[in-house]
């Protein structure tokens, strides 16, 4: 793989863990978020998280989340990062990091140009910011939508921090997205699934060897 670290998001189950393992994946995802399909609460997450081998990180992800739900998420999931997906401003990532021994990143909403603008206001808090897709107003979620945006907008951003691609992701169009961004960190959580919730082993193996095949 050149040099492309992949997080598999929304683990729910110790069979997907071990595909993302088995298949490459640097990162391992879990959502504290309990709209989300894929909510794990804290208690749950030490019987997933063991099965992640040292070779990936956790990550947690988070949609402005309370003192409390971070804390135990942190504990009980061993979190060496925290993603986070809501209108947390760039005061809040400064306390979290005082506070917490983890990385942070700052998940940004693309939809236009100057939404990559928003992302340079946590250049300074933020370990990494993830250009995601903006969902639709109405919709229950900000992330985990399988909606992509125009890459072509990141073509000739200048990049002051580090910086991973997400939304709507998939083997079919991962490799278009790599060409068109030169992402080196992609973020995937609906296009390995067969239903909202549901990882699929077999399509987190074609999305890494799509990946693989760049
Ligand atoms: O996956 C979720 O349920 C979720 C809930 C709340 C915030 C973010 C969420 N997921 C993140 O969304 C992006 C894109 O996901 P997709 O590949 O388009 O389904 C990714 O960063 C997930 O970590």
């Amino acid at each position: 793989m050149a040099d492309i670290d992949v997080k598999i998001c929304g683990l729910t189950s110790v069979e997907a863990i071990e595909a993302a393992a088995e298949a490459g994946a640097a990162y391992a995802g879990f959502v504290f978020f309990e709209k989300s399909p894929r909510n794990v609460v804290p208690r749950e997450a030490p019987a997933l998280v063991k099965h992640v081998p040292k070779t990936m990180k956790r990550v947690g992800v988070f949609v402005e989340p309370s003192d409390s739900l971070l804390e135990r998420a942190i504990v009980a999931g061993r979190l060496d990062i925290i993603q986070l997906h809501g209108d947390e401003r760039p005061e809040r990532l400064k306390s979290l990091k005082a506070r917490h021994k983890v990385e942070i990143w700052k998940a940004i909403p693309v939809s236009t140009a100057s939404d990559l603008e928003r992302a340079k206001r946590y250049r300074d808090d933020a370990n990494l910011i993830l250009f995601d897709a903006r969902t639709p107003k109405a919709s229950r979620l900000p992330g985990g939508m399988g909606i992509a945006f125009d890459w072509k907008l990141l073509n000739k951003f200048k990049h002051k921090a580090p910086w991973g691609l997400s939304g709507g992701l998939n083997a079919d169009n991962v490799a278009e997205a790599l060409a068109i961004t030169g992402a080196t960190m992609l973020d995937v959580s609906s296009g390995v699934e067969s239903e909202p919730g549901i990882k699929n082993p077999d399509k987190i193996s074609a999305f890494m060897e799509a990946v693989k095949a760049v």
